[in-house]
């Protein structure tokens, strides 16, 4: 058994737990009363190479990383740091997240949310709206291609905006043949957990130059937004360098700084 598919094991039994406790009707009144989601696009397309933080309590990784008490407050900090979105970790058993973590960040910040876990159900598409979530991840590895498909429409048809992560160039073309529009290369090895920096390099190429690309993991400091940027990112995606450093305002604010580089030739 991979870790990935253990850690889907643990989401269906705790999704089946929640189907059996809230209807689905329900979250969809729940869902239908929040204000519409925000686009987070034009961002990830403007200037500057876009800046994802992450709110990251522990990983499968690393174990325990931050004992992080108030995450709408470091999503806060986050934003004033120039942060274009806050990724808010969901999954409890592995990454010791929940929804309300998303609900209280929601409250606290205007930039756009995104609900990063294990989803498999549309159920969970209805939850992050009815939390209040603008993005939803849907990791390729995760799905058949049929789920794929159905989840990237069913999350645009509640007006919420699909990162569609992949790990490699075969899970690239399922995306990109998915319809996806904002793609995440992750240059975590799901099965291995290490983090290989040339992975986005080697990827990025196979996806057509209308799609926003997301660098995921691994992203250490300045340099490193520079090296992804080169290597055509828009957008990094950054947990681990954040909730670990003393001053997660400036931390972003640095990395912001950098993915502004006159040095990086902007693809859009
Ligand atoms: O972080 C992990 O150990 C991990 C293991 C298995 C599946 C997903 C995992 N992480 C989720 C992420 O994609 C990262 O939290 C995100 O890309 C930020 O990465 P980092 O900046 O390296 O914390």
């Amino acid at each position: 058994m991979t870790v990935l598919d253990d850690i889907l094991a643990g989401v269906r039994e705790d999704l089946a737990e929640r189907q059996a406790r809230i209807s689905l009707d329900d979250l969809k009144v729940e869902a239908h009363r929040k204000p519409d989601a925000k686009d987070p696009m034009p961002k990830f397309r403007g200037e500057g190479i876009a800046v994802i933080a992450e709110v990251k309590r522990s990983s499968p990784s690393k174990g325990a990383l931050a004992d992080i008490a108030d995450p709408a407050a470091l999503a806060s900090e986050y934003e004033e740091g120039g942060a274009a979105a806050i990724s808010v970790l969901t999954e409890k058993r592995r990454f010791n997240g929940s929804l309300e973590d998303l609900r209280e960040v929601r409250g606290r910040v205007d930039v756009p949310v995104l609900r990063k876990d294990f989803v498999v159900s549309s159920y969970q598409l209805w939850e992050a709206r009815a939390a209040g979530a603008d993005m939803v991840l849907l990791i390729v590895a995760a799905l058949e291609q049929e789920a794929l498909v159905s989840l990237i429409e069913r999350a645009h048809s509640i007006g919420l905006c699909p990162l569609v992560e992949v790990h490699d160039e075969e899970e690239t073309r399922r995306a990109v043949d998915a319809g996806a529009q904002l793609i995440g290369v992750n240059n975590r090895n799901l099965k291995t957990l290490e983090v290989d920096r040339n992975t986005f390099a080697r990827v990025a190429p196979v996806i057509p130059s209308n799609v926003v690309r997301v660098a995921e993991s691994g992203v250490r400091g300045p340099h490193d937004v520079i090296e992804f940027a080169r290597a055509g990112a828009d957008v990094v995606l950054v947990g681990e360098t954040l909730v670990t450093g003393s001053d997660p305002r400036s931390s972003v604010a640095d990395l912001v700084a950098a993915g502004s580089h006159p040095a990086i030739q902007q693809r859009h």
